[in-house]
């Protein structure tokens, strides 16, 4: 197979466990080339570990890891590339630069592996420090630098060598929000002008948004849903994905002579659900408004109100059930007060059965 018609990175059966243990199950994924895969999942998911059968830090117990059509590891057939033959760049939570060489000399490195010569180093090493905005500290000691310099640092090394595949391990969850934020936009501009294929691990949905065109969540060791960020948020698969991504409130509903109605409530959303007799359903909080209740319909009881600029972020809960909704609305609404919940039912979204 030549590696221009392969994927960037094809996983098959990945698995791992430890003894008894199983930490990973049955991963399958590609990743085209210029793409960014993140893997997005709660703390204990699995995440770094799947980074780091990637990198070639951990043999699979199950599966296969093919890099642009090059078996990489192989758990049946015993194949495995070690790290350094596998043509990444990689960058941690903890920048991972070495204290005693000098900016430049950190950045160097990939390139020095590599046999590159000295003068072919310089210009590169320049380019790459010019283009994370550090040129002028090439000199300096890695402890010299502030959290966000020293993560450029580990950026301008990660791409020097112009590596095959990226691999981010939360990389700014060190640093204050503010300055994540703009190293989100600059990490993008990065993989956009260098058409870098790159896995991004990330417990921030907001991240993984910006920066991804397919998110893979994770949830106890297996891919829960693989898609881009827009159809995660249209259609997440399952209740769970729908909880974990913050998409709005999973009600539990219940089927009666007079239509789907909450259960444990008088309220009904006049929607078609699926067939059954109890389903779940996702009520959007980007699309939900909130008005004057009309009796029999969806209602809930402002718990917390916080102006934010254009407009308000509501806390509500549903009335008569536990269950709550946060939304944005242009409409002040007070604490205690009771409004109308309205969400067009195409943008409500079912799951047949009921709760486990
Ligand atoms: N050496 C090990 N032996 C046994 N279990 C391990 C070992 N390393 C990790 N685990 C377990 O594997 C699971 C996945 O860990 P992993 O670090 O991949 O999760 P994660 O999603 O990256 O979490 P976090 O966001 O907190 O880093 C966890 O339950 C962890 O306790």
């Amino acid at each position: 197979m030549s590696s221009e018609a392969s994927p960037a990175v094809r996983v098959r059966g990945l698995g791992l466990s430890y003894g008894p243990a199983r930490i990973l199950h049955d991963v399958g994924f590609e990743v085209a080339q210029g793409e960014v895969l993140a893997l997005l999942g709660p703390s204990g998911c699995g995440k770094t570990t799947l980074l780091q059968l990637l990198a070639g830090l951990l043999a699979p117990t199950t599966g296969q890891i093919d890099i642009r059509g090059r078996r990489v590891a192989d758990a049946a057939g015993g194949a495995f590339l070690p790290p350094e033959a596998r043509g990444l760049g990689m960058v941690f939570q903890d920048y991972a630069l070495w204290p005693h060489m000098s900016v430049a000399d950190n950045v160097a490195f990939p390139l020095e592996m590599r046999g590159v010569p000295a003068r072919e180093r310089r210009a590169r090493v320049g380019a790459a420090l010019e283009r994370v905005g550090l040129g002028q500290l090439a000199g300096r000691r890695p402890s010299d630098l502030s959290g966000g310099q020293q993560q450029r640092v580990a950026l301008a090394r990660a791409i020097v060598a112009e590596p095959q595949l990226v691999l981010f391990d939360e990389p700014l969850s060190n640093l204050d929000p503010e300055l994540r934020e703009a190293m989100v936009g600059e990490i993008g501009g990065l993989v956009a002008q260098f058409g870098l294929t790159a896995i991004y691990v990330t417990h921030d949905r907001t991240e993984a948004f910006a920066l991804a065109d397919q998110v893979a969540v994770m949830r106890a060791g297996r891919i829960a849903q693989l898609a881009p960020p827009q159809a995660l948020v249209t259609e997440p698969a399952s209740p769970e994905v729908a909880e974990f991504l913050h998409l709005g409130c999973v009600l539990p509903m219940r089927r009666t002579p007079d239509g789907w109605r909450i259960a444990g409530t008088a309220m009904s959303v006049g929607a078609e659900g699926p067939s059954g007799r109890e389903a779940r359903l996702l009520l959007p909080g980007r699309s939900t408004r909130i008005g004057t209740p009309v009796e029999g319909r969806p209602a809930g009881e402002v718990l917390r109100t916080r102006f934010r600029g254009d407009g308000y972020a509501l806390t509500l809960r549903i009335l008569d059930t536990p269950f709550e909704i946060q939304l944005a609305s242009p409409v002040r609404a007070a604490v205690g007060d009771v409004v109308g919940l309205f969400c067009p039912p195409e943008d409500m979204r079912w799951f047949a059965g009921a709760a486990a």
